[in-house]
């Protein structure tokens, strides 16, 4: 059998990580090409370019600095000449830029190939929630799995201990990314049950806005469990509600894509850290995502406005979601912060 070429499609904080625990498996197992092309959104740094200084250098020196990636891991700022002949691409971009790129390389897939998404978050249409793995599926046409966990980029890159979930319909394709991204400190359950693991992947990021808010008011630990409890709740009714010709299983929220995610997002994760300094600083969630995060993007403001949409166009009572709907009126509508807590306090899980 021919070794699978495999394309990182991203090299943000989360891409590059991952970008190094790919590049070793594929130059350790036969099953893969040894050479792993990385697309990397141009950019100068001291007038040097990204991806010059990735492929002399070996590190991504703005968006994972601290960390060398392994040689066989090679920066292409063509997205097309990255992926040419790819048999398992990766995607790990920030989601607002998903569909733009696979209109790109849209007439260039290989017939066969197989692809992943570590992308958290999610879309719409006119007809509701549209899922990015689906955006990926409609676009390019092929199998399409997903990956999420309780796993903050950096950590991941140190290779301390954690775990990860990979949702699958195809359980030989959920396998095999299985084989190209599982190390001795990254360990993985494959399930079949990808809406779900999905689902969680962009929920928790909206909840992590309200750790960060409940964080910057002060108030302890147990408000913040109740935020993580309360959340967990409307996700699963989410799912449920979202898809009921393939109701979750309850189980999947017990994997590392579930709680899990939810209690690492909502202690040490970007949109906690960045909705904290939010009530703080009093200025708008763009200014501080850019002054605070070099270039990183926050996930759980867009996926708020995005949950909104789908409940408008729905005709879904926003009562349903109180803590999903606070945190976009905080953000996008001027509430002041501390109606998040009204919110908690009226939530129906209390009726
Ligand atoms: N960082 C984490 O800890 C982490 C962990 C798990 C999952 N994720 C998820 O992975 C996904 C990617 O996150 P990340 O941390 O790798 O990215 P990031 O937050 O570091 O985002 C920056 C990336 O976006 C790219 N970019 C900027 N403008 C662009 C454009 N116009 N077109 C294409 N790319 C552009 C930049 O080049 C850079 O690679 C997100 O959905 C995130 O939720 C992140
Ligand atoms: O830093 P965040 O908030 O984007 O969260 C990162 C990961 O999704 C945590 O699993």
């Amino acid at each position: 059998k021919m070794a699978k070429k495999v394309c990182i499609i991203g090299s943000g904080n989360w891409g590059s990580a991952i970008a190094k625990l790919i590049g070793r498996n594929a130059a350790a197992y036969d099953t893969f090409h040894t050479r792993v092309n990385m697309y990397v959104y141009e950019e100068e740094i001291n007038g040097e370019k990204l991806t010059e200084i990735i492929n002399t250098r070996h590190e991504n020196v703005k968006y994972l600095p601290g960390h060398k990636l392994p040689e066989n891991v090679v920066a292409v700022p063509d997205l097309v000449e990255a992926s040419k002949g790819a048999d398992m691409l990766v995607f790990v971009v920030p989601h607002q830029f998903i569909r733009g790129l696979c209109k790109t390389i849209q007439s260039n897939i290989k017939p066969g190939a197989i692809g992943i998404s570590l992308i958290k978050g999610m879309d719409h249409t006119d007809k509701g929630l549209q899922l990015i793995s689906d955006v990926i599926r409609k676009a390019l046409s092929m199998d399409v799995s997903v990956l999420m966990g309780a796993n903050i980029a950096s950590e991941v890159a140190s290779e301390d201990f954690c775990e990860t979930t990979i949702g699958c319909t195809k359980e030989e394709n959920g396998q095999l990314f299985k084989k190209l991204l599982q190390t001795p400190n990254f360990r993985i359950c494959v399930v079949q049950d990808p809406n779900t693991v999905e689902i969680c992947g962009a929920l928790k990021n909206i909840i992590a806005c309200g750790a960060g808010f409940v964080t910057g008011m002060e108030l302890g630990d147990n408000t913040k469990a109740a935020v993580i409890r309360l959340g967990l709740m409307e996700m699963m009714k989410f799912a449920k509600a979202f898809f009921p010709d393939s109701p979750p299983e309850i189980a999947t929220f017990f994997e590392s894509c579930g709680v899990a995610d939810l209690v690492t997002t909502c202690y040490g994760g970007r949109n906690m850290r960045v909705s904290r300094a939010f009530v703080k600083e009093n200025k708008p969630i763009e200014v501080l995502e850019a002054e605070m995060l070099n270039g990183q993007k926050l996930q759980g403001p867009e996926t708020a406005r995005e949950v909104y949409k789908v409940l408008k166009t729905l005709n879904i009572d926003e009562s349903e979601y109180p803590l999903f709907v606070s945190v976009y009126n905080i953000f996008f509508n001027k509430h002041p912060v501390p109606s998040f807590i009204e919110c908690l306090q009226n939530h129906p899980e209390h009726m």
